[in-house]
Formats: C-alpha cells, sequence, structure tokens
C-alpha cells in the first residue's frame, strides 16, 4: 500500500533552490534510507513531508497515517527529565502513559530518566528521542540521522528496533551517512543529488552505489 506519494516537489530558501521537482513514493512495511551529501536535501525533504515547511508540488499522505519524526537535533527544554518529556511526547499523541512499556524499553535503552534531558550526552538525547516516538506507536518513521552519536551498543541495538518495526509492518525512513549500515537494513536506498532523487537503489550492490556517488563527485571536478 502506497504510504506517501511525492509529486514535484519543489523547495527554496530565499534564492537557493534545494529541492527540484522531485517525485518519489513510499510504501507501507519497507524500511526505506535517504543518502545525499551535506547540504543535498535530505532534513528539507522531511520537513516538506511533516508540513513543517512550505513548499511547492504534491505531497499526498494516506490519512490515517500516524508519523513519528525523529529530527537530527531533538532540542529538550531544560528542567524537564527524560521521564517527563516522554510522558509529554505520549500524551501529544492522545496516548496514555504506560509506566510499564517505559520500564521495559528503557531496559534496552537504559537511560538515566529521573535526570534532566538537556545535560543528556548527543548519543542519550538521540535514545530518548528514539524512544518517545515508539512508545507513540506510530505508523511511519522518519529517522534523521539516527545513529549519529550513538555509541556501538546503541547502534546495534536501533538496528535491531528498526528490524522490529518491519516486522510489525511499520514504515521506516532514514537519512545517514552510513552507506554500510543502510545497506544492511533498508529494502530500498534513495540517492538525493541534484536537487531531487537521482536513483532508487533495490537490492543493489553497496559498490555499485558507492561507485555512482564516486562517478557523481568526479563529474563535478
Ligand atoms: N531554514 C533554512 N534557511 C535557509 N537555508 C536553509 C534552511 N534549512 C536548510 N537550508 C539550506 O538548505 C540546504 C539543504 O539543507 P538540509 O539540511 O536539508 O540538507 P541535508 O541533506 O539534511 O544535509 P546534512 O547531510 O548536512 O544534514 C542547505 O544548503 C542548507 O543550508
Amino acid at each position: 500500500m502506497e504510504l506517501i506519494y511525492i509529486k514535484e516537489l519543489s523547495k527554496s530558501y530565499g534564492k537557493t533552490r534545494v529541492l527540484d521537482k522531485l517525485s518519489v513514493s513510499y510504501e507501507s512495511g519497507k524500511i526505506y534510507g535517504l543518502v545525499g551529501e551535506n547540504g543535498a536535501g535530505k532534513t528539507t525533504l522531511f520537513n516538506c513531508i511533516m508540513g513543517v515547511t512550505d513548499y511547492d508540488g504534491e505531497i499526498r499522505k494516506s490519512s490515517k497515517m500516524v508519523v513519528g519524526y525523529m529530527p537530527a537535533e531533538s532540542f529538550f527544554y531544560s528542567l524537564i527529565t527524560g521521564k517527563e518529556y516522554l510522558e509529554f511526547c505520549i500524551k501529544a499523541k492522545g496516548k496514555k502513559m504506560d509506566a510499564k512499556a517505559i520500564d521495559s524499553l528503557n531496559k534496552v535503552f537504559q537511560l538515566p530518566l529521573e535526570r534532566f534531558a538537556s545535560d543528556y550526552s548527543t548519543g542519550m538525547k538521540k535514545k530518548l528521542a528514539l524512544m518517545s516516538l515508539l512508545l507513540q506507536e506510530n505508523d511511519l518513521y522518519i529517522l534523521d540521522e539516527p545513529f549519529n552519536g550513538v555509541d556501538l551498543y546503541g547502534c546495534i541495538q536501533l538496528k535491531r528496533i528498526i528490524r522490529e518495526l518491519k516486522d510489525k509492518g511499520k514504515t521506516v525512513i532514514i537519512s545517514s551517512h552510513l552507506i554500510n549500515t543502510l545497506h544492511e537494513l533498508c529494502d530500498e536506498i534513495d540517492f538525493l543529488d541534484a536537487h531531487a532523487i537521482r536513483k532508487r537503489y533495490i537490492q543493489a550492490s553497496i559498490d555499485e552505489i558507492e561507485q555512482d556517488i564516486l562517478n557523481r563527485e568526479n563529474s563535478n571536478m
């Protein structure tokens, strides 16, 4: 089933064109990767999908779908504990607080939930943001650079969690610069380049993707 259909999406900041007639679609139950150089427009694409920025073109989303978005950098108010943050996020989605679910999930994440979230390390903040999404039970998870700053143990756990989401029929879109990790996890990988999705890789080898990226770099020289 098609969850998101994007046609000719364009977005500029002032005179800087970031996305230009980008078309792509996402089906339910799959894990999608999004790669592209710094500034290619990955976060901008996510912001357009989430409707937090204006754009030209068409984005059609399944009406019943609940989306959870983990930005590359989460913001936490000071004087809010990890636990209070989770409570806030769960309530914001109209769900009931389930202390057992939090405890059970925190056996994996091992966060000091009684401490102020603003004092967490980068990786701990990522884990807290992800924990809040998982507790909300969304249909689609958009994760912007979820592995950045997360330790080895956390990355292994995160990969498992993402696979479990897929097993439950959820859809996940992940942007990352870690091509090996995306290759391990994703059903399909999109290469965002020159303001649009240049290529979608399905069951492609790492070599093929890397070669295309290198060729792209060389073609600019
Ligand atoms: N609010 C904004 N105002 C002006 N320019 C912006 C804004 N947000 C993003 N940009 C510009 O849009 C372009 C795309 O940025 P974006 O953050 O979407 O890229 P990205 O692919 O996510 O990059 P990275 O891999 O470095 O995270 C960049 O040139 C950036 O400077």
